[in-house]
């Protein structure tokens, strides 16, 4: 049956395990963007979503016909996903919208690159198809993020009669870093873009960067006052009519109830009671990331050890919990990151070390109850990325604090819009300021904690993803 509310994003909301009997299990996917829409979709009991097969599991689901409602796994080959994912989405695109180059090394466009581009193009294509095929007359199509960025311009090619949104999760790249694209690229890129109705972002430094970028190939931003949800960019393709598309910001926040009642399963209590003993009475400065480049682990970590060396009454009275779970291990800057992080902590664990006290404890497994648990007993929060799309820690944390917890925030976190006011905010790079932060942190009288986490709350919980899900769908009915 044609759907009338799709969704394509490359993660989908389930995947499944293949058991040693040959049986397929489905599990449910990954990750912040597949609970956000997960959530939202849940109240959209029509909806489709379309997602890559992701392992030789999923491959074989789709192989033997296994599906659950409301999701189809497109199956692509290997080869293909490996040159779109992780040759283009993120060794390429990541990269470049978290300007994460090594600039004297970094990037290098060359024949091989052309290969994976051509991959990217055939994934892209992959998604568009099953969408022109899924879809009913004037059905409304949200399509997510870089893995995805032609597929809204072929989509309108297929199938004029959709309505057709792309929303970025991630910052969008300066026109500096954009511009590093061979022009070609940048141009294919855009125009994918463009082919939507609406292009969303969740703050106005990441959708300002795409207006600004999008003056680079002949398109012009008709930018509307600052405070504006929306903007158009007006754009003309050599040979096709002028249209307009619709840039707008939806903050994604978070759904404080279900949250909270995630933070007080049993099993979470049961972690937080094991963190207690571990922390004792010493204060617990606490970080949760993918190890990731963007996130900035290893300067926080350096904050962490001028701390201890330059307020030295903080030694032996504050643990640093760092939960810094793997990710893209298949890539070597990945793998040689999280070697990194875990070298860093052993030395500053070595430095300042005593019998009874380990300075930083890395937990490097994914376990969401342990970081709910370390959530609620958080002193300090460190969220410091280079530069993220939003980062939901930053808004999880003070939803489900037990008694207060103190934000410090960098500026380039796209949460820093909403979460400024009631954070200690610090340039990402300067390892001394996030150092003076936690010490500031760490000294906020209770009281001032108290009232500063109330506020971080309110402004989190702002645009639960079913809210957030539906200003969207509404946006794409009016356009
Ligand atoms: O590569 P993965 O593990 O699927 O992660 C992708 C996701 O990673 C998240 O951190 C980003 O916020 C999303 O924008 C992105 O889609």
């Amino acid at each position: 049956m044609a759907s009338q509310v799709l969704v394509a994003a490359n993660r989908g909301p389930l995947s499944y395990e293949l058991g040693d009997d040959g049986t397929l299990t489905a599990r449910r996917g990954g990750g912040g963007l597949v609970s956000g829409l997960s959530a939202a979709l849940a109240r959209q009991p029509e909806a489709l979503w379309i997602c890559a097969a992701l392992s030789d599991a999923d491959r074989e689901a789709v192989r033997r016909g296994v599906s659950e409602t409301g999701v189809r796994m497109l199956d692509i080959d290997p080869t293909t996903y490996d040159g779109a994912y992780n040759g283009i989405a993120n060794s390429v695109l990541w990269f470049t919208h978290h300007h994460l180059y090594d600039i004297p090394r970094e990037p290098v466009f060359d024949a091989r690159f052309r290969q994976q581009w051509d991959a990217y193009a055939a994934y892209n294509h992959a998604f568009a198809v099953a969408l022109a095929e899924e879809a009913g007359e004037g059905a409304a199509v949200l399509v997510q993020d870089y893995h995805l960025a032609l597929v809204p311009g072929e989509l309108r090619e297929l199938r004029p009669d959709l309505r057709i949104s792309h929303f970025t999760h991630t910052p969008w790249a300066s026109p500096e870093f954009l511009g590093m694209l061979p022009d070609d690229i940048r141009a294919q890129l855009l125009w994918g873009m463009l082919g939507a109705d609406v292009v969303g972002f969740h703050t106005w430094a990441w959708a300002e960067a795409f207006v600004a970028g999008a003056h680079i190939d002949d398109a012009s931003g008709s930018a509307g006052p600052a405070g504006d949800r929306r903007r158009g960019v007006r754009h003309r393709k050599a040979g096709a009519d002028a249209r307009s598309t619709e840039v707008a910001v939806y903050p994604l926040g978070v759904d404080e109830d279900e949250l909270r009642a995630l933070a007080h399963r049993p099993e979470v209590n049961d972690k937080l009671a094991a963190l207690r003993t571990e922390v004792g009475d010493r204060k617990a400065i606490v970080r949760v990331d993918r190890t990731e480049l963007s996130k900035n682990i290893i300067r926080g970590l350096l904050a962490y050890r001028e701390l201890l060396t330059a307020h030295p009454e903080w030694r032996g009275r504050v643990v640093h919990l760092a939960s810094a779970y793997p990710s893209r291990q298949d890539l070597e800057v990945y793998r040689s990151y999280t070697q990194a992080v875990r070298e860093l902590a052993e030395r500053i664990n070595e430095e300042f070390g005593t019998r009874d006290w380990q300075p930083v404890l890395v937990s490097v497994k994914d376990d969401f109850a342990r970081s709910l648990a370390a959530y609620r007993l958080a002193d300090v929060a460190l969220v410091n990325p280079v530069r993220d799309g939003m980062n939901l820690v930053a808004k999880e944390i003070p939803v489900v604090s037990d008694a207060g917890c103190a934000l410090v925030l960098s500026t380039g976190a796209g949460a820093y819009g909403e979460l400024r006011e009631d954070a200690l905010t610090v340039n990402p790079y300067d390892v001394t300021a996030t150092a003076e932060a936690l010490h500031a942190a760490l000294s906020m009288p209770a009281g001032e904690r108290l009232e500063r986490t109330k506020r971080l709350a309110a402004a989190a919980t702002a645009l639960p993803p079913t809210a957030w899900f539906t200003a969207q769908l509404d946006a794409l009915r009016e356009a």
